[in-house]
C-alpha cells in the first residue's frame, strides 16, 4: 500500500528584494528557489541536500510558516499552509534551548504552554526524556550538558508537542562525526517509533543517505530540484556498518555525482 501524501510543494518559488549594487536606494528581486514540486509521504524521512545558498532554509521557513511562497504554495493535508502551527516542530543547528530552564524544564515548556495539567505533563516529560536517552539527566541546565545532549533534548522539547511533521535544519551540524554518527541512529529509532514525517535538511552527502529514504538534491541558487534519489536500504539500524554495505556506497555514489555535476563546479557543499 502506498503512503498518503503528507506534504506538497505546488511550483513553489520564493523571491527576496534585495539592494541593487549598481543603484543606490533601488532594490531587485532575488530568487531562493523556483519551481519546486515534490510531495512528501505521511511518516516519511527525507533529507534535502544542496550547495551553500541553494536555498534549503528559505525552504524549511516556508514549510514551518514563518514566511511564505512568492508563488506556488505548500500543502499539509491537502491543506495550504498560512502560517506557523503546532502541527509542525522544529530543531535547529543552534540548541536554541532555554538556559535558565532545566532538560526537564524545556522539555514540559511546550507542553504548559498547550496547557497540559501537571501530571500528565510530568510523565510525558519522562517519556520523551528516556526516548532520546537523557532519563538521569532531566535536572541538568543546557551549560551542563554536552552539545549532543543539548541536540537531544532540543529534539525532545519538539516531539514533546507531538507535531505531525518535524523539521530539521541541520540539527547535527555542530557536532563532532562520532556524537553525530550516533544521534543519526537515535533519530531513526525515534522516528520509527513515533511514525512523524520528518523533512532534513544537510549537507553531508553520508548523512543525507544514512537517515532519507528519498534524498531530495537541489541546485545552485536558485534552489531547484535536480533529482530525487530513492535510497532502497533495509537494514540501517540492524547493520552497524551500513556505511560499508554496497548499496550504502551506490547511492552515496549517485548522490555525490550529481553534487558534483558541472553547474555545480564552484558551489560550496
Ligand atoms: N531575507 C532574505 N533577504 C534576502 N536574501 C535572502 C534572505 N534569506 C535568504 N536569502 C538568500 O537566499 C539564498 C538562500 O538562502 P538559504 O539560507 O535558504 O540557503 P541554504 O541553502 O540554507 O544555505 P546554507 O546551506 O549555507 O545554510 C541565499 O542566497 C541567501 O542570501
Amino acid at each position: 500500500m502506498v503512503a498518503a501524501e503528507k506534504i506538497r510543494f505546488e511550483s513553489v518559488t520564493k523571491t527576496f528584494s534585495v539592494r541593487d549594487p549598481k543603484q543606490k536606494e533601488a532594490t531587485q528581486a532575488f530568487t531562493a528557489v523556483k519551481d519546486l514540486d515534490f510531495s512528501v509521504r505521511k511518516g516519511e524521512l527525507i533529507t534535502i541536500v544542496g550547495p551553500s545558498g541553494c536555498g534549503k532554509s528559505t525552504l524549511l521557513d516556508m514549510i514551518s510558516g514563518l514566511s511564505s511562497p512568492t508563488h506556488g504554495r505548500i500543502l499539509i493535508d491537502g491543506q495550504t499552509i498560512t502560517g506557523p502551527g503546532l502541527d509542525r516542530g522544529i530543531v535547529f543547528q543552534q540548541y536554541a534551548l532555554f538556559p535558565w530552564k532545566t532538560a526537564r524544564g524545556n522539555i514540559e515548556f511546550g507542553l504548559e504552554a498547550k496547557g497540559i495539567p501537571k501530571q500528565e505533563r510530568r510523565e510525558q516529560v519522562e517519556h520523551y526524556l528516556a526516548l532520546v536517552g537523557l532519563t538521569h539527566f532531566g535536572d541538568r541546565y543546557p551549560h551542563e550538558l554536552s552539545g549532543g545532549m543539548k541536540q537531544r533534548v532540543a529534539i525532545a522539547r519538539s516531539l514533546a508537542f507531538n507535531p505531525d511533521v518535524l523539521l530539521m535544519d541541520e540539527p547535527f551540524a555542530a557536532l563532532d562525526a562520532q556524537t553525530r554518527e550516533s544521534l543519526q541512529s537515535e533519530l531513526l529509532r525515534i522516528w520509527q517509533q513515533t511514525q512523524k514525517t520528518i523533512i532534513f535538511i544537510t549537507h553531508g552527502i553520508d548523512e543525507a543517505v544514512y537517515l532519507g529514504e528519498r534524498v531530495v538534491v537541489l541546485t545552485p541558487g536558485p534552489g531547484m530540484v535536480r533529482q530525487i534519489v530513492d535510497i532502497p536500504l533495509q537494514s540501517r539500524l540492524e547493520d552497524a556498518d551500513i556505511r560499508s554495505h554496497p548499496d550504502f556506497v551506490k547511492a552515496r555514489h549517485e548522490v555525490w555525482s550529481l553534487l558534483h555535476e558541472p553547474e555545480y563546479r564552484g558551489a560550496y557543499i
